[in-house]
């Protein structure tokens, strides 16, 4: 398992062992005890999402939970090949409005630990590309938000992204209120 640090603390790259052989490869994509012997402790997590957008250049985001149903991601690519982008929105944060994009793909094997207080979101870059995702929290409709894909100068690589209306109709950044505060 190696672990990278990005850009914006908190926000790590994984990238499990792949174990190949004639029949192609094998990898524990997901394993407790491996990233705790690496000094890492993540939050127990509850729900498994899995997404499949057909077209290139589908962006699902900017999301996230407000507490107390605020989620951290560990995101990785089924198939395909996608664009993930986590944005610091913990008020009183250093980093705060900072975001930061890795290429995750069936390829490079790479997962994305979003924590809690950060926006989410990916484009797609090939077609039939499928996202899956590890979640500390379950899902709450009540808390669900969104912040325009398009407000904080990301460059996504992409002009006239597939939305869907909430996304399309999701307010600004600086029109956004944050619910999360920087613990430290
Ligand atoms: C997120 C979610 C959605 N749903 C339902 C609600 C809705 O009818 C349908 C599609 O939901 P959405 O349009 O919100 O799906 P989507 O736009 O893919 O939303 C996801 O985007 C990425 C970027 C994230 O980080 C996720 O947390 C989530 O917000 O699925 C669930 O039942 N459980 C869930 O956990």
């Amino acid at each position: 398992m190696k672990i990278e640090e990005t850009a914006l603390p908190g926000v790590l790259i994984l990238t499990p062992r792949r174990f190949g052989d004639a029949r192609g490869w094998f990898s524990e994509s997901w394993n407790r005890r491996a990233l705790q012997d690496a000094g890492l402790h993540l939050p127990d997590f509850v729900q498994d999402n899995h997404s499949f957008s057909a077209a290139a250049g589908t962006l699902r985001g900017l999301h996230y939970q407000a507490p107390p149903h605020a989620q951290g991601k560990l995101v990785r690519c089924g198939r395909g090949a996608l664009y993930d982008v986590a944005v610091d929105a913990r008020r009183g944060s250093a980093h705060y409005g900072r975001w930061v994009g890795v290429e995750l793909s069936f390829e490079n094997g790479r997962q994305l630990w979003v924590p809690p207080g950060f926006l989410h979101g990916f484009v797609t870059r090939v077609p039939d590309t499928e996202i899956i995702y590890k979640c500390t929290d379950f899902y709450a409709p009540q808390a669900d938000g969104a912040v325009r894909w398009d407000s904080l100068g990301i460059d996504w690589g992409v002009r006239d992204p597939v939305l869907s209306e909430k996304d399309a109709q999701a307010p600004g950044f600086d029109a956004f209120d944050s619910p999360f505060e920087y613990e430290g």
